[in-house]
């Protein structure tokens, strides 16, 4: 499987669950923005769900600043609190103010069920368990918008209607957040698992996170669908 190089560590991960890797990456929502013929509704949906799932993801990247042993890991994380809090937000608070939604509306919309269940079971994974069981279930969701970022960028054109959204994720900003997490995940399985993380006892369970955070960004699009 093919995609962009954020660090051996991700590359394992996303091998270990081909079939549920392909349902996230080439979901039909995600054919939607890249071909722009996904309904305005169901994006809308989408990213007042998305700004609620940011919401929690920031705490759940405060947690990783909490459970990281080294200073390097605490600087990354917080710097990543500060990217998802600061900046990826604010392209969901500029578009949805241009739709007459303001941020305070977007704060006090109700969740949904599927979002519930992903940001929940990232900050579970933190709380029962270590760094790397939290990395594991954080790793889909910054690499796969990512891989998708930059795959729509590559087949779309400027005037796209869904620009903005790709453009988000395929930038160097972005891009550079993934090169970076990425990397830091490579010192960190190595710190705590040595040179051969695959073989470790812990590798089926950490894999076993990074699949269901997977499935449950499938769940994410679905619900997005039913916006529509
Ligand atoms: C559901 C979801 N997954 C991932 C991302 C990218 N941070 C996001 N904004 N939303």
């Amino acid at each position: 499987m093919s995609g962009p190089n954020y660090g051996q560590t991700f590359a394992h991960m996303r091998e270990g669950c081909p079939a549920q890797w392909q349902a996230y990456s080439r979901h039909a929502f995600v054919q939607g923005l890249g071909d722009g013929t996904l309904p305005r509704a169901a994006f809308l949906h989408y990213l007042v769900q998305d700004y609620l799932f940011l919401v929690h993801f920031a705490r759940a990247w405060s947690l990783a600043v909490v459970k990281s042993e080294t200073l390097e890991e605490m600087k990354i994380c917080a710097a990543t609190v500060e990217a998802l809090v600061n900046h990826e937000m604010a392209h969901h608070v500029q578009v949805c103010a241009a739709e007459g939604i303001s941020e305070q509306q977007l704060f006090d919309a109700r969740e949904e069920l599927e979002n519930i269940a992903y940001t929940r079971y990232v900050l579970d994974a933190g709380l029962q368990g270590d760094f790397l069981d939290l990395m594991a279930a954080l790793a889909p969701c910054v690499f796969g918008y990512g891989e998708i970022g930059l795959r729509l960028a590559q087949n779309s054109g400027a005037d796209a209607p869904y620009g903005g959204w790709i453009n988000t994720y395929a930038a160097p900003d972005y891009q550079t957040v993934c090169a970076t997490i990425g990397a830091m995940l490579e010192g960190a399985v190595a710190r705590r698992l040595g040179d051969e993380p695959t073989g470790s006892a812990r590798w089926a369970a950490l894999q076993d996170r990074f699949t269901t955070a997977t499935e449950l960004e499938v769940r994410f699009w679905d619900m997005g669908l039913r916006g529509a």
